[in-house]
């Protein structure tokens, strides 16, 4: 049978009772959420496993495929679901008068048959990317605000002096508090760059109480969360939900407030960057980069051009998608598809001090390449390269330098799930399971599948080249 709008929930007995715990709905832009409750069961095989069904006419799939479907959106439910569901069946059927569907279960699935958790509901991260948009999106508009008004004031030195600014501190506790909000139910822990220390100073007060303002003055002027105003303390507390160690166990968020702080302090690309890790693997990812135009950054276009501000998630196995922040329907992204070298062009940092420009220019000489390099700051690259604005990204920082996780986690699930591969210069993959730091000194590069053979080669061959000389 073939049908495209459909409802799926799942559910089953459990000591007499029926518990729902589970609702995909793969069009379900058109359909409420269900709301999130209890947690799945460890394994489905202590319980019958019933599915329900409620669909309309065209479009193709199953109910059975719906577990696996990559599109299918997931959310947790508690028993109360049930009648959200009736309500919400009888709304479906009023405003599509060709739906069909059923109150009776489509089958059933005994305890003899058990259903690998892992392979089902498990697999979807679909809650956690709704509350990782909305986080993104909110942190973003805070950034905007401040980068308008950029003040000398708002720079402070870190201990390591590098630049960060009201909004980098603002943007941690928004993404923080919004997933907080967002997934309740869900254990938290958060791998982020920023950390308080600094700002429990005495001579940071002023900046303390900016960051506080501009929080409380973003989260009222959204309008979704009616909550009294946070207090410094709150703040303080907050940013410090983000010194987590991250790891190979469990799930982990991953942030990095502002991706570029030099570029924003110079008004050009930055992002906010948010993944989140299970088990050592980036699952999910989401870039909100404000600057970045919502075409091609190659568009000749200037009027196009000047329309910026997008918005990347990636979900394992469910595809890149790019919108705008301020709210279009997102549209699937592909990684550029070229094989030939010559019409690939590449990013690299725009500081010269984050990554070796000679490096990549002999790299990309050697592979052919005959564009000369376009250099934007922050993972806006990964979402520019997500959608096809160039074909390759190097990235070569100094001997020494340590990557953390949160400058690739969702730029590297961004640019999987486009079709690209982003590795080390070795051509392993990036392993986020180490912790805070990704565990390499070689280089990352990333480009689509077919390029690959051959820009791995030509950063072998250089990198070579570049020893020579101290041998
Ligand atoms: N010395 C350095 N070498 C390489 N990368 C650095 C260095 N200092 C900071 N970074 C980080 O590199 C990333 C930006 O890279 P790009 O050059 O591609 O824009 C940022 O995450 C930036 O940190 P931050 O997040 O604090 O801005
Ligand atoms: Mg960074």
């Amino acid at each position: 049978m073939l049908w495209r709008h459909y409802l799926v929930v799942f559910g089953g007995m459990r000591s007499g009772q029926l518990v729902v715990f589970g609702g995909a709905s793969p069009s379900s832009n058109r359909f409420p959420y269900l709301i999130a409750g209890i947690s799945p069961p460890t394994s489905l095989s202590t319980i019958d496993f019933q599915i329900w069904y409620h669909m309309c006419k065209a479009g193709r799939g199953q109910c059975g495929r719906a577990l696996h479907s990559l599109e299918s959106r997931w959310e947790m439910v508690s028993i109360t679901a049930v009648a959200r569901l009736v309500h919400l069946n009888s709304s479906i059927k009023r405003s599509n008068p060709n739906l069909l569907s059923t109150t009776k279960p489509l089958f059933t699935l005994k305890s003899s048959s058990p259903v690998s958790v892992n392979s089902s509901i498990a697999m979807s991260y679909d809650d956690q990317l709704i509350a990782a948009k909305k986080a993104a999106s909110l942190a973003a508009r805070l950034c905007q605000k401040v980068q308008k008004g950029l003040l000398q004031s708002d720079v402070q030195s870190k201990s390591d002096k590098s630049p960060v600014t009201v909004a980098d501190y603002g943007s941690q506790v928004l993404v923080s508090f919004v997933l907080q909000r967002e997934l309740p139910s869900q254990a938290f822990s958060l791998v982020a760059e920023e950390d308080s220390r600094d700002l429990r100073k005495e001579e940071s007060q002023e900046t303390l109480r900016r960051i506080t303002k501009l929080v409380n003055d973003t989260i009222a002027n959204d309008g979704t969360y009616n909550v009294s105003p946070l207090s410094e303390a709150d703040v303080l507390t907050i940013i410090d939900c983000g010194t987590s160690e991250g790891g190979s166990n469990g799930q982990h968020w991953v942030l990095d407030p502002i991706d570029g702080t030099k570029g924003f302090l110079r008004g050009d690309q930055y992002a906010i960057a948010l993944g989140l890790l299970d088990e050592g693997k980036v699952v999910l990812g989401v870039l909100a980069c404000p600057n970045l135009p919502l075409e091609s950054i190659r568009s000749q276009d200037q009027h196009a051009l000047n329309k910026a501000g997008c918005l990347f998630s990636a979900q394992l196995s469910c595809g890149t998608y790019m919108e705008s922040l301020d709210g279009s329907p997102p549209v699937k992204v592909h990684v550029s598809d070229t094989e030939d070298p010559e019409e690939a062009s590449f990013f690299e940092s725009y500081e010269a001090a984050h990554s070796s420009h000679s490096l990549s220019g002999a790299i990309a000489k050697k592979l052919g390449v005959k564009a000369p390099p376009v250099r934007i700051d922050s993972q806006a690259k990964y979402g520019a390269l997500s959608r096809g604005d160039a074909a390759i990204y190097l990235r070569f920082p100094n001997k020494g330098y340590r990557e953390k996780i949160w400058d690739h986690a969702a730029g590297y699930i961004v640019i999987a799930e486009a079709g690209g591969v982003a590795s080390d210069a070795g051509g392993k993959p990036l392993d986020f399971s180490k912790g805070r730091y990704l565990d390499l000194d070689t280089g990352i590069i990333v480009t689509n599948r077919k390029l690959m053979p051959a820009l791995l080669k030509a950063v072998q061959d250089s990198l070579k080249e570049q020893a020579l000389p101290s041998l």
